[in-house]
């Protein structure tokens, strides 16, 4: 224990450094997570590791050639990502309240009662830490508070949006006619289809929940982490939501996988 006291009050400032370095890291990871940029970062992190490898074994060459590329490369990377910045650093500010994610919840809920009673299909992926925006870049940019009337009148099979999935980040709705990527889960039956392979394949990849309403029976599933809740009552919607995006439910662990939450599931896949 003295030794690690020792250890601390001699490289305090050397340790904050590398605390503030790391928190900085992260926040940037969180900000630029799911677009090109996130490679990119990983990109200047190796190159960041080369120089220190090349430095300590002496390859002087090498070493002369990425310290100098370092500096271009982070300048470049803030020039050519500068709108995914403004963008991520706009999406954490949202993630601030849980007004706002409770109001969405509730307005998700509502839209997602309708699209069943009207057997509507509809495919809505909420985002959590990773990032949606390469499924955002492959539909139609919408940028709009979430509301059921906005949710629905996407779904109508009249509008041009309706088909492919939307996207919720926060309160606002980022994107509709999205494509998301189709499981290749082969445990799955073969007469699942599309919609809610679509919805699995999200989920797998990403930390979302998607939610899907079945345009043959009406029926309401909620896939996260590559499974898939089938036969939700609509009225448990909501609160389901809430269980896993709010703070104040999940520390009465209410979760996705609880059996608590699996009451009302006739299947799960
Ligand atoms: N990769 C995809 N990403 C987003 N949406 C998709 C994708 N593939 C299909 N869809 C959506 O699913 C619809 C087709 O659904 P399909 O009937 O094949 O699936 P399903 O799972 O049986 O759903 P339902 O029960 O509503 O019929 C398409 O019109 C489209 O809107």
């Amino acid at each position: 224990m003295a030794g690690i006291i020792d250890f601390i009050s001699l490289y305090w400032d050397t340790l904050l450094e590398i605390g503030i370095l790391w928190v900085t890291y992260y926040m940037l990871f969180l900000i630029l997570s799911g677009t090109m940029a996130e490679q990119v970062m990983k990109g200047i992190i190796i190159i960041v590791v080369i120089v220190a490898v090349t430095r300590e074994i002496n390859l002087v060459i090498i070493n002369w050639i990425l310290t100098k590329l370092l500096p271009l490369s982070v300048v470049a990377f803030f020039i050519i990502f500068q709108p995914e910045l403004r963008r991520g650093l706009a999406r954490l500010g949202r993630f601030g309240g849980n007004n706002g994610k409770k109001a969405a919840i509730g307005e998700i809920s509502k839209a997602t009662m309708v699209l069943s009673k009207k057997k509507v299909g509809g495919l809505i992926a909420i985002e959590r830490k990773v990032g949606l925006r390469r499924y955002v870049e492959s539909g139609v940019g919408i940028d709009a508070e979430v509301t059921s009337e906005l949710i629905n009148t996407i779904f109508v099979t009249s509008s041009p949006l309706h088909d492919g999935g939307i996207i919720i980040s926060g309160d606002r709705i980022e994107a509709a006619a999205c494509l998301f990527p189709l499981t290749q889960n082969t445990n799955i039956p073969k007469t699942v289809g599309t919609r809610h392979r679509a919805a699995i394949g999200l989920s797998e990849e990403t930390d979302s929940i998607v939610i899907v309403v079945s345009e043959e029976t009406g029926n309401i599933s909620v896939a996260i982490g590559g499974r898939i809740t089938r036969d939700l009552e609509p009225k448990n919607v909501s609160k389901f939501l809430e269980g896993i995006l709010l703070p104040r439910h999940r520390e009465k662990n209410i979760s996705f996988n609880s059996p608590s939450f699996c009451l009302d599931n006739k299947e799960e896949l």
